[in-house]
């Protein structure tokens, strides 16, 4: 039974469980973007007047002010675009090893120990839960995530030239930014799961902060190739742009899911 159980907690954190969930990923970063592709550029959603900012920029950032008082942007998981305009959640931090110490102080300060009950016992049962390491925290790259999807992505997506539709055109957005930032820097988890797998590989190219080791460490040329295929199938199903989709993951979304992983891998000890 101990043994049982040992393989049922450590399940999402083996690569192929990891690996799994970059597969459910993928079905919303082809969805949102064959939506996009139905409009224009309509470059007048990002022209930023330079004191307001941009549409698209005003869209993201409400959405995530929105999304950050329920406390998405305190999972691990989650990365905002905008995180220091965000405001702290209206409900009871979530549960991780890290939400201890900030509700250990809140309770002393308000003294909602009953209130709080619940919370601590929960934290305790999700102590193991706590997958990443602390300094996973540092790692967010959606300015590049930004730039590179207004830069590269978009123009080779859709028409050049205005429809009329900025609004349309930046909801799709908010969501194709929102999928693929989630997607790539899912790249710490699977950068864990590597690590656990070959502590003494990865620990000795950490040693000597060896970017191109820790690439050549962590690269699998033939799921590369599998992802490219599985997506360009799933593309084909819904729209008429399947390669674009399957190369877009090829030149972006897979180099930059290893960059999270190479910038963790080289904070991972730290
Ligand atoms: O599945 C992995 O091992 C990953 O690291 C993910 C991923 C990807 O982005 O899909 C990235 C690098 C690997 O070469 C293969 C695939």
């Amino acid at each position: 039974h101990s043994g049982k159980k040992r393989v049922d907690e450590s399940k999402t954190l083996t690569l192929d469980g990891i690996r799994n969930s970059l597969i459910r990923k993928e079905d919303s970063i082809i969805f949102s973007l064959l939506e996009r592709a139905q409009y224009s550029y309509n470059a007048d959603a990002f022209f930023t007047d330079g004191f307001n900012g941009s549409l698209v920029e005003f869209m993201v950032l409400q959405t995530e002010n929105l999304h950050a008082q329920v406390g998405r942007y305190k999972s691990p998981d989650e990365h905002a675009f905008f995180p220091e305009d965000l405001p702290e959640p209206m409900l009871p931090p979530l549960l991780n090893f890290n939400s201890y110490f900030e509700l250990t102080s809140c309770c002393i300060k308000w003294g909602h120990h009953l209130f709080y009950l619940k919370y601590y016992i929960l934290i305790l049962l999700q102590w193991e839960c706590h997958v990443l390491r602390h300094s996973a925290d540092s790692i967010n790259i959606n300015n590049k995530i930004w730039n590179i999807y207004f830069k590269d992505i978009l123009p080779r997506l859709v028409k050049a030239g205005d429809d009329d539709n900025c609004g349309s055109v930046t909801v799709c957005d908010t969501l194709c930014l929102q999928a693929l930032s989630k997607r790539i820097h899912y790249g710490k988890f699977v950068a864990e799961a590597k690590f656990r797998d070959a502590l003494s590989e990865y620990e000795a190219a950490y040693l000597i902060h060896d970017r191109k080791l820790l690439l050549v460490l962590l690269t699998y040329e033939t799921v590369e190739e599998l992802v490219k295929k599985r997506v360009e199938i799933k593309a084909r199903t819904y729209g008429q742009v399947p390669s674009l989709i399957a190369d877009l993951y090829r030149d972006w979304v897979m180099p930059l899911t290893k960059e999270v992983q190479v910038e963790y891998l080289l904070r991972r000890l730290d």
